[in-house]
């Protein structure tokens, strides 16, 4: 049952497993613990509830969840150095389902290699590609698109699950620029028939989080279905602000307010903590874990050294290249196209409203006989976990309406983004507001190579348009510093290109890392492989901060993962 009050939890001491955060992997979590039916959890969510939210359902509406909505938590990064000083936004959601109830639902595995070097990096094999496919699959439920179309040759059905909860599918609606895109390909750019294979290299059909033309997020597919399980309380409108031990040995105790006034919820097992990469090292440095020099600067009494906890914030830089189109829809006809989409999608669910962003995606690695690689790789090593592998990512996009209607003041978005990022950033609280926002610092460009990635994923993308059927349909570059790099490409200067990266470089909402995975014993680090707090008795972290690494992809797929393994392990220890 969902309480909207959480006055209202019927019981302030009798769960098992208090679960803080009701995002992706808090609510696989909470919904797999109570497929045992002794097994009880009391899972808390910050935000309201996504049943009926339209904006949340319909694929093709999100960014109306976007930042400075009641869906997300609107958090920015401060001054970024390497970026001119900018400002760069810091989503995650802020509803049931977190980020997966707003996010664009691309659905990526990343590469086998990113899974094995968690494995090598934490010394738990549990971690390698191959062991982890029960999990991939175990989640998954790939869907017809809502087309009918012909979908042989666009995915491969041997990689994907078929009765899991969560459901995926290609777009359920073609666009001119997929025959664009596909007619492209060569080489270079080769055709991947499903980048879920585990070597991602090559442009393929795009895979996204929807069902039958609706969002699937884990709350839908999660929780939905499982709200009359009377061993599984939801609360949402339930801030968590601490977490402490009842007895000064093992973490037991949730505090969170509701309307201001403090609850105190006790796990008789565990505390599981999938606040998200921002949120859950703003709960355990508000809670006296992490630093302690840090935490005494800021009078915060220590429970627990652990100077790992907020840092190695780890953040896939992305620059959105935006053109105009040499046929641009007239807006009367684009806005009239949008409220037929809406129509179509509230009688059929069909329709452009189906489509997250685009049906296509490419995978990359750098060209190693390119000089100024050679020189990169000899300064800095592989930059990739292995030889197949991407560097970046490629994805485009046409405005769905009109460039007005959408984010992006463009009508063609190549958005290209650096998979293999080194900088690290951090998450420490805000000392003039120890209970406010954070302070997130991605750090982008702290490491050297990162900015040199990111020049040859535009030059990639260039390339990529080069051809006569492109130059055809694109107009001019719409920034002054982009036109100023199509305007000397193929030899763009570094001046013109670095100027251009930082002046552009945003986030591409994937971070992760700020509590990470290490061995079991090691001194650095905040959770064991067990998902354990190091040193701290009674308390798991299961979300998407305790990644050592990103993966070359989305962060979805891998939370996913995440989430259905720690169910297990935590399923097999109690
Ligand atoms: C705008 C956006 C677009 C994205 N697009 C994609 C995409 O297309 N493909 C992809 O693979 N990945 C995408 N991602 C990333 C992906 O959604 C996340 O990696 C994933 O959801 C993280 O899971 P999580 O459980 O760690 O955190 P979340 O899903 O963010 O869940 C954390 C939950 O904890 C709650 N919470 C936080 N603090 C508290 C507190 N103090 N008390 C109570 N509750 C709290 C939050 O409200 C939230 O519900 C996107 C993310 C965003 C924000």
């Amino acid at each position: 049952k969902i309480y909207e009050d959480p006055n209202e939890i019927p019981s302030l001491d009798s769960y098992d497993y208090v679960i803080v955060g009701g995002g992706l992997t808090g609510s696989v979590v909470a919904s797999r613990l109570t497929e045992n039916s002794n097994t009880s959890v009391l899972l808390l969510e910050a935000g309201g509830s996504h049943q009926g939210v339209y904006y949340i359902e319909v694929p093709g509406l999100q960014n109306f969840t976007g930042p400075g909505t009641i869906y997300n938590w609107n958090y920015t990064s401060v001054p970024q150095v390497n970026l001119l000083n900018n400002t760069i936004p810091a989503p995650r959601g802020h509803v049931l389902g977190g980020s997966s109830s707003i996010n664009g639902m691309w659905y990526t595995r990343g590469s086998s290699a990113d899974y094995d070097r968690w494995a090598n990096v934490t010394g738990d094999q549990g971690w390698l590609w191959d062991e982890l496919q029960t999990y991939f699959e175990k989640s998954e439920s790939f869907t017809s698109p809502v087309d009918g179309h012909n979908t042989s040759g666009q995915y491969d059905p041997t990689l994907h699950g078929t009765q899991g909860p969560l459901q995926v599918t290609v777009g359920g609606y073609s666009q001119s620029l997929d025959q664009l895109v596909m007619g492209r390909l060569d080489e270079q750019f080769p055709f991947i028939e499903d980048y879920d294979d585990g070597e991602p290299i090559g442009f393929g059909w795009t895979q996204t989080t929807i069902g039958n033309g609706s969002r699937s997020s884990a709350a839908t597919a999660y929780l939905d279905n499982y709200l009359n399980r009377t061993n599984l309380d939801i609360a949402v409108n339930s801030l968590v602000t601490r977490i402490s031990a009842s007895n000064g040995s093992s973490i037991d105790t949730v505090t969170l307010t509701a309307n201001g006034i403090p609850i105190n919820v006790r796990a008789r097992v565990e505390v599981l903590l999938a606040a998200g990469v921002f949120n859950t090292p703003h709960i355990l440095l508000n809670s006296g874990i992490g630093d302690a020099t840090e935490l005494s600067a800021m009078n915060i009494p220590v429970v627990h050294n652990l100077p790992s906890v907020g840092k190695n914030l780890t953040e896939q830089p992305a620059v959105s290249n935006l053109w105009n189109t040499s046929s641009p829809v007239p807006a009367a006809e684009a806005e009239a196209a949008y409220e037929q989409a809406l129509a179509q999608w509230n009688s059929t669910r069909t329709g452009r409203m189906v489509l997250a962003i685009s049906n296509t995606v490419g995978f990359a690695r750098m060209n190693m006989s390119n000089l100024e690689v050679e020189a990169l790789v000899e300064q800095y090593g592989e930059l990739a976990p292995g030889p197949a592998s991407p560097h970046f990512e490629l994805l485009p996009t046409v405005n769905a309406f009109d460039a007005e209607a959408n984010f992006a003041n463009a009508e063609f978005i190549f958005d290209t983004v650096n998979l293999v990022p080194y900088s690290r950033g951090t998450v420490t609280l805000d000392p003039t507001n120890l209970m406010g926002d954070p302070l997130i610092d991605y750090n982008f460009y702290s490491a050297p190579q990162d900015i040199l990635v990111m020049r040859q994923a535009i030059l990639g993308a260039l390339s990529f348009v080069s051809t006569p059927d492109w130059q055809e349909f694109l107009a001019d570059p719409v920034s002054p510093l982009f036109a100023a790099v199509v305007g000397e490409y193929p030899n763009v200067s570094n001046t013109t290109m670095d100027a251009y990266i930082r002046a552009s470089t945003t986030i591409s909402f994937h971070a992760v890392g700020s509590c990470s995975m290490s061995p079991a014993g090691a001194d650095w680090g905040v959770v064991d492989p067990d998902f354990h707090v190091k040193g701290v008795k009674g308390l798991r972290i299961i979300d998407t901060s305790i990644m050592p690494f990103a993966p070359a992809g989305h962060s979805q797929a891998a939370a996913y993962v995440i989430a259905e393994r720690a169910a297990d392990i935590i399923k097999a220890s109690n």
